[in-house]
């Protein structure tokens, strides 16, 4: 197995807000370089442009709407994300919950613009109907235990492996991430260990007094 892919989702977080978005991103930038890791953050969809700008690492958006160029006021368009800096989005945030036909559409739309997709889901059997859809990424997270500090790796290691099988038997090209409550090398090396190819994690990062250093005891067990 490769070397995993890790996610930053910035959420709203203050810490992760404007300036907070790029300094964060040049810590993942310094940890990416030193471990050849693959690092990408998700900022909020006004500070893209200023992360992509001024830190050169993958930049996802935290959501991609399903529309085209046209009348739809206060909606999230593929392409300007894609010239704003992303190279890829997440669809279907726990905290930003989508029906199955506009997961399909977002999808499309990342599609359309050559951006990377991580579809989220919830359990085994929303991953399944996630990876049928051919994502590049699914990501299971368990609403329960986001930003609960314990590791969906440690508390609920049959919905990563169950997640892992399920997604195997649908389309084994689609690669699977797992997350909430993932800090520390030992929730990362868990994780890989039941057979996903990397995490999706926000708070024990974004909110570390020192996110360089939260990082790389992450990845200290790889
Ligand atoms: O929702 C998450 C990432 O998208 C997980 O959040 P936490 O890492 O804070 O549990």
């Amino acid at each position: 197995m490769g070397l995993p892919f890790i996610v930053l989702n910035y959420k709203t977080y203050l810490q992760g807000t404007g300036q907070g978005a790029v300094e964060i991103a040049k810590a993942c930038k310094a940890v990416s370089e030193e471990s050849g890791i693959e690092i990408a953050v998700a900022p909020q969809l006004p500070d893209i442009y200023r992360v992509a700008s001024e830190v050169e690492l993958p930049v996802f958006s935290q959501h991609l709407d399903g529309i085209g160029a046209g009348s739809f006021t206060g909606h999230v368009f593929g392409k300007s994300i894609k010239e704003a800096g992303a190279v890829g989005t997440l669809i279907n945030h726990s905290e930003k919950r989508l029906t199955l036909a506009e997961i399909e559409a977002s999808l499309k739309a990342a599609k359309e613009f050559g951006l990377r997709s991580i579809i989220c889901t919830n359990n085994v059997p929303t991953t399944a109907a996630a990876a049928a859809l051919g994502p590049d990424y699914v990501a299971i997270e368990p609403p329960e235990l986001i930003g609960s500090g314990i590791p969906v790796s440690k508390a609920d290691p049959e919905v990563v492996s169950g997640s892992v099988e399920a997604v195997a038997k649908i389309d084994p090209r689609v690669k699977v991430l797992c997350g909430a409550g993932i800090s520390k090398g030992e929730d990362l090396r868990a994780a890989l260990d039941l057979g996903s190819q990397g995490v999706l994690l926000a708070s024990g990062i974004v909110k570390a007094a020192d996110p360089k250093a939260a990082l790389e005891d992450l990845i200290r067990l790889v």
